[in-house]
């Protein structure tokens, strides 16, 4: 192989510091998702290995060649990392170009989960919920909590937030972050209260590999939305019955994973047909609808070609 001596690596601070909009995020993977609609992006279902111990390791790939990238995150999320002080989930982000091969950058994998997770999210919502969205509630209140509530308080008109996790370090922190976008939050008693009480509901609860449902789609109020970011394990998957539009992120992942998210039953389609146009967000003001997703590689791949090019731009 031929290539320079010295391959770039991107911390977490220095993409946190590119000072990315969330609009630049949710308009870049739409473009990709057109791309990928003329032959001209792809990617393949997540590859995942679950030793049964509640760790769960995947790698996403995705590749375009305008501009010639090809992406590869690798993640492990351990459940027992927060015990020690780590994140739930790390890793990195490998770029190659995608004609020769040749290694472009390495890119911290947490920023990048963390900010494409709420882009991927922010993409639906754009098509799913109403515009005037003012309560938003969050179930697990860690890292994926944090990028959604600035992600989507740059799109919504938020008044309030509430919160229901477990810890009160985490509760208290996503309180402090709500109140730095001069939005009052409250902790609430039960996820029932949170739900119930919310216009858009975000969930991110630990993946232990053994999480017992307790949250019930028949709970979102008319009009509502949920963004379900943890592979639906804390949802009674028959209450999804309840909703009117439900959205994963890849059908093509989808049918390659061996435990669906859902049964097909209740699946709308996915979030390129969302973007293309080719089916609807949303029919009604009263619709309760959602996003409920595993992870999409095109979510990481446009996020990732979007950092580079942004600290190319920078460093000139
Ligand atoms: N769909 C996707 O592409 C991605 C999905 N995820 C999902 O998001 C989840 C959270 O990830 P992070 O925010 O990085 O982890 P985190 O550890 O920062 O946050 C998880 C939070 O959930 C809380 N929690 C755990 N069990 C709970 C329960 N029963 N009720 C209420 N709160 C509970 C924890 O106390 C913690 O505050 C992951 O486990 C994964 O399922 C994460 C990244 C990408
Ligand atoms: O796609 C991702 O990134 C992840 N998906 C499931 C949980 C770990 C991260």
């Amino acid at each position: 192989m031929s290539a320079s001596t010295s391959i770039p690596y991107f911390s977490e601070d220095q993409l946190a510091g590119l000072g990315l909009t969330t609009h630049e995020v949710i308009n870049r993977i739409e473009t990709l998702i057109l791309s990928g609609d003329k032959q001209q992006a792809w990617s393949a279902p997540k590859a995942v290995i679950q030793p049964g111990d509640g760790r769960y390791m995947m790698v996403a790939l995705a590749a375009a060649d305008d501009p010639s990238v090809l992406a590869v995150k690798t993640v492990v999320l351990n459940p027992r990392n927060p015990e020690q002080g780590l994140p739930l989930i790390n890793g990195l982000v490998t770029l190659l170009d995608s004609h020769s091969g040749l290694p472009i950058a390495i890119l911290d994998g947490n920023w990048i989960t963390a900010v494409r997770t709420a882009g991927l999210s922010a993409t639906a919502a754009r098509h799913m919920a109403k515009n005037d969205a003012s309560v938003i509630a969050f179930i697990g209140c860690g890292v994926q909590a944090n990028s959604h509530l600035q992600a989507f308080s740059t799109l919504f008109p938020l008044e309030k937030v509430l919160l229901f996790g477990r810890g009160a370090v985490n509760i208290e922190r996503l309180g402090d972050k709500a109140a730095e976008l001069s939005l009052p939050s409250v902790a609430c008693d039960s996820a029932e209260e949170a739900v119930t009480g919310a216009d858009i509901v975000i969930s991110s609860v630990t993946h232990t590999g053994d999480v017992t449902p307790f949250l019930d789609a028949n709970w979102l109020k008319p009009g509502a939305f949920a963004a379900i970011t943890d592979l639906a394990v804390p949802w009674g998957k028959e209450s999804f019955s309840a909703l009117d539009q439900v959205v994963i992120d890849d059908l093509v992942q989808e049918a390659a994973m061996p435990n669906k998210l859902m049964s097909p039953d209740y699946v709308t389609g996915d979030l390129s047909q969302l973007v293309l146009g080719k089916i609807k967000g949303r029919n009604l003001d009263s619709d309760r609808n959602a996003f409920v997703f595993r992870g999409h590689a095109m979510g990481d791949l446009a996020l990732s070609t979007l950092v580079y090019q942004r600290a190319l731009m920078m460093s000139d």
